[in-house]
């Protein structure tokens, strides 16, 4: 099938990946309702607010409708407050200038004829000068709200000054405007009882009205304007959240690294994604100024709607920018929340910074405003401030879609405009975008991969598309050179020849068309560092977990990867799909180098992996995933939906096709992921552990359809089910510690590495499970066998019971089988025997002697002691160099189960530490002799 390529593929990309950010929203329904819908909720709470403060401000002041104002007619001193919380003593007004006799007069009648109150002498207090009142207010705290400085300059000249203190009068924290309360009737009260005193008429008298202009009615609190930032902000809040979670999950369960593997351009991931929120934030902006006008507020009715809407939909863009830039820094989903309410309180902050006027004035040099309109919360709080202005009364006119350009020439305050914000989101925003292209390429990927900081400067970066310029580490690196592994010869022989070959090939050039992956001299070394916390590393060795493998997978072929868990089997399915960068050697995968960026983008066009963790969307369907994948890879639209229908019923999920994977079972997802593996026919098969979780049905249904699919390509298997690999596998490999350590078929890696021959021998029992002899007898049937095939076979049983002996025959007595069994039969009888069975060894012991065997060499590396597991799952100690002779048989009377320890462990002539036979071991006996090495 001819797969798609260049533009029509990236096309086909996008839009697969849009179709599938929709059925996320789509079906993630809480979040998306938040996102669209929570402006309602904040929109009434902004009206709640406004309502509330109206009706306080028009029950206790005339100012909305203050346009014809009651007279203010020789208005009374005030009483002063007592104030019970501080006891201070309190005085209705302090004066000076007691030492004239006119002066004192003079008080002595404002006080009695102060309109309405008589104010007594106790509650006026007097000193000589001004001075002097100063001093002794520094002193002696007292509620006062005034005082009147009396100078008696001559007969005809009296003057006095007037101080007013606004203090006693701040309410509840509420400033009181002293003017009108105090100010003027002290001044009217002192000029009244002066101009008497001076034409010597007390009943002399005039009478002032006070009123202010009539104005239009004023908008005295903007709620939009005072609460708006913050709530704006909130809005935007749950779509930054959800935005940052979204491209964290897809980071963190690998999806994107799966999507990656199947030939996804970074382009079109990153233009689904703007589009999606692009077309979410429209929507969401699009409501938040609908729902502004359906609460009526002046602030959505009177300015235009385009340029209230602009607003909004910038900033919700811009903080979706910003999301995208910040995801690269998360590796957490979980963390999103955080991430948002800390943005959130930082961008409250300074958003109520921002409202008291900074750093937008003239007080303010332009550096201040550049830097501070980076963060898109200061932004929006500016542009509201500066449209809630424009409508500050009714009779404003609003911001209109032309009249906002630039500052009015006269306006010397103005330092920027709602232009001037839309401009700054705009470039925000563009900022915010391709930053986040940028830490996407710089920052390591789930598998450390990441690019050099400069590598857009490279030029293969514009040319080569889907290349991997790419530069292995985390945050610190510790990479140390790499080991020269071609030198080290492999201790098998097979392993050799194969080496050998791979070698001859690669250095001759001979191209074998047989061959579909020839790895050559494969080094992996992850770099030795182990993060703490956020930001401090702990240095540790690099870790080597490829040491230089030389193989071939011929095409038609399955070759099964088996090894204990840390082998490196998955690294070196990770290094073939690109995943992760090698360090040392180099692969090709049908002639294309794993190594080259053009390589690595054909080879992605030809391989199918099915990962050893399944990789899936919980809200998407079976069917939805075959059909993202086969976009992806290329599939031509018109073949998408036979070729998925195909695959759902080859692996039986045609009836759970549209029930999301989230609710699939554990054999169920794996079938899935090997469905996705297939898509596109690939040449090259890669599949890790396919089959683990299914149950026995199942997986030979799986081993069915792999046994199918190895018409016409290669497949490399990894797997833990010994039988899984004997029945599907052409080929073996069993690798440890990142080196190969057997290759071959399985017949050949059981003659080779099995113990030999096994030998179950069971003797009758009656139907209550006991020996049908006395157990006295049993015991001398069983002495009699054991003899038996210690005498002809030299073996002692692996195990025993009751009713069965177990033994293992070595390989090189396989000349004497024949004999010895037919005599063992003949004289069944005569030994109680039920029922004899012979078998080969199994892939499973080859893998534990394997396994063993590399323990052993670890250990006499280190030159310690290695732990030696035997069969019976009984582990011991043994010392490096040492053999154990001469256990006595004594033992095996005092425990009858396990008969002693027989382990040759000596090292031959290349040095190579090799168990020469073993049986069963519980302890190591004190009189066991020890033997080193250097005394053999
Ligand atoms: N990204 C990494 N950074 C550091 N070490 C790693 C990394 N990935 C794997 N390793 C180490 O490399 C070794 C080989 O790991 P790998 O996953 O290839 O083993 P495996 O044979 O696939 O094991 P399993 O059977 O458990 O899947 C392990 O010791 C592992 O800890």
């Amino acid at each position: 099938m001819e797969l798609q390529r260049g533009f029509p593929l990236l096309g086909q990309q996008y839009k697969a990946l849009l179709y599938k950010n929709m059925l996320l929203s789509w079906r993630n329904k809480h979040s998306t309702f938040l996102q669209l819908f929570s402006s309602l909720f904040f929109m009434f709470l902004i009206f709640c607010i406004q309502e509330a403060i109206k009706s306080r401000y028009a029950s206790s002041s005339s100012f909305e409708t203050n346009t014809d104002p009651e007279p203010l007619v020789a208005p009374p001193i005030p009483a002063c407050e007592e104030k019970f919380y501080t006891k201070l003593p309190c005085f209705d007004f302090v004066w000076s200038g007691n030492e004239s006799a006119r002066i004192r007069e003079i008080v002595r009648r404002i006080r009695e004829n102060n309109p309405g109150r008589p104010i007594p002498a106790e509650k006026v207090k007097e000193f000589r000068t001004p001075n002097e009142t100063d001093d002794w207010l520094a002193i002696n705290p007292m509620h006062c709200p005034g005082a009147l400085h009396f100078v008696d300059r001559n007969a005809t000249v009296i003057s006095y000054g007037l101080q007013t203190n606004s203090t006693p009068n701040a309410r509840r924290g509420n400033y009181e405007d002293p003017t009108f309360k105090f100010q003027i009737p002290l001044q009217l009260a002192a000029e009244r009882e002066i101009a008497r005193s001076l034409i010597g008429d007390a009943s002399f008298s005039w009478v002032v009205s006070l009123k202010e202009f009539a104005h239009p009615a004023l908008e005295i609190f903007s709620a939009v304007q005072s609460a708006g930032p913050t709530f704006f902000l909130a809005i935007a809040m749950f779509s930054f959240v959800f935005q940052i979670s979204a491209l964290t999950t897809e980071k963190e369960l690998k999806l994107r690294q799966a999507m990656t593997m199947m030939g996804l351009y970074d382009t079109a991931y990153w233009l689904s994604w703007f589009t999606w929120e692009g077309m979410m934030t429209l929507l969401s902006s699009l409501l938040t100024v609908l729902f502004g006008m359906m609460f009526q507020f002046d602030f959505f009715l009177h300015n235009s709607f385009a340029a209230v809407f602009l607003l909004f939909f910038l900033f919700q863009l811009n903080m979706t920018g910003f999301a995208f830039m910040l995801s690269n820094f998360v590796s957490k989903s979980s963390s999103s929340t955080t991430v948002g309410f800390f943005t959130f309180i930082i961008g409250f902050l300074t958003q109520l910074v921002t409202t008291f006027g900074f750093p937008y004035s003239q007080d303010y040099s332009s550096t201040y405003r550049t830097v501070w309109s980076f963060f898109p919360p200061n932004l929006l709080a500016k542009g509201l401030n500066l449209l809630s202005d424009a409508t500050a009364t009714p009779q404003d006119p609003g911001v209109s879609w032309n009249g906002r350009t630039r500052c009015a020439p006269n306006d010397t305050e103005c330092v920027i405009t709602i232009n001037d914000i839309y401009i700054w989101l705009v470039a925000t925003s563009c900022l915010w975008f391709i930053l986040t292209i940028y830490f996407d390429n710089i920052f390591p990927n789930s598998s450390g991969v990441r690019k050099s900081v400069l590598y857009f400067l490279s030029p293969g970066y514009w040319t080569a598309k889907g290349g991997n310029n790419w530069k292995e580490g985390t945050i610190c690196s510790c990479v140390s050179s790499v080991p020269q592994w071609e030198s080290i010869v492999p201790d098998d022989e097979d392993v050799q020849e194969e080496e050998s070959r791979v070698k001859q090939q690669a250095t001759e050039g001979i191209v074998d068309s047989s061959i579909a992956v020839q790895i050559r001299g494969l080094v992996k070394i992850y770099a030795g560092t182990t993060k703490i916390g956020c930001c401090k590393c702990k240095k540790t060795s690099p870790y080597h977990a490829l040491k230089g493998v030389w193989l071939n997978f011929p095409k038609d072929q399955l070759f099964c990867l088996l090894g204990p868990n840390g082998a490196g089997k998955t690294t070196a399915i990770n290094c073939l799909t690109g995943i992760t960068p090698v360090t040392g050697g180099d692969a090709l995968i049908y002639g294309h180098s794993i190594r080259s960026s053009t390589g690595m983008s054909n080879i992605r066009r030809m391989i199918g992996v099915c990962p050893q963790f399944d990789v899936l969307w919980d809200a998407l369907s079976g069917q939805e995933h075959l059909y993202l994948f086969a976009s992806i890879k290329g599939l031509p639209p018109a073949s998408i939906k036979s070729v998925v229908q195909k695959l759902l019923a080859e692996v039986r999920l045609s009836e759970a096709a549209k029930v999301r994977s989230g609710s699939y079972s554990g054999g169920m997802k794996r079938r899935l992921s090997v469905a996705i593996a297939l898509i596109g026919e690939p040449k090259l098969l890669i599949l890790d552990e396919p089959t683990t979780g299914m149950d026995p049905i199942t997986r030979r249904h799986v081993w069915d359809v792999i046994e199918e699919a190895k018409k016409g390509r290669a497949i490399i298997l990894t797997t833990h089910s010994m039988e899984e690999a004997d029945i599907l596998s052409d080929r073996i490999g069993i690798m440890a510690k990142g080196k190969l350590r057997c290759i071959g078929t399985s017949i050949r890696l059981k003659s080779r590495f099995g113990t030999g021959f096994i030998a179950n021998i069971s003797f009758a029992v009656d139907v209550s499970g006991t020996p049908n002899r006395e157990d006295t007898s049993s015991t001398v049937q069983h002495t009699a066998v054991k003899e038996f095939f210690k005498s002809h076979l030299d073996v002692l049983p692996k195990e025993e019971s009751k009713s069965f002996l177990t033994f293992v025959i070595p390989h090189e007595k396989e000349k004497l089988l024949k004999d010895f069994f037919t005599e063992l039969q003949e004289r069944e009888k005569e030994f109680g025997i039920a029922d004899i069975q012979l078998g080969l060894t199994t892939l499973e012991e080859v893998f534990l002697n394997i396994a063993k065997r590399t323990e052993l060499e670890s250990a006499a590396a280190e030159g310690t002691f290695a732990t030696l597991v035997l069969n019976s799952g009984v582990s011991v100690q043994v010392p490096v160099g040492v053999r154990f002779v001469g256990i006595p048989g004594t033992e095996s009377t005092e425990n009858p189960r396990g008969i002693m320890v027989e382990v040759y462990w000596q090292q031959d002539d290349s040095g190579t530490l090799c168990i020469s036979g073993y049986s069963e071991e519980i302890t190591i006996p004190p009189h066991v002799q020890l033997e080193t090495a250097s005394t053999r």
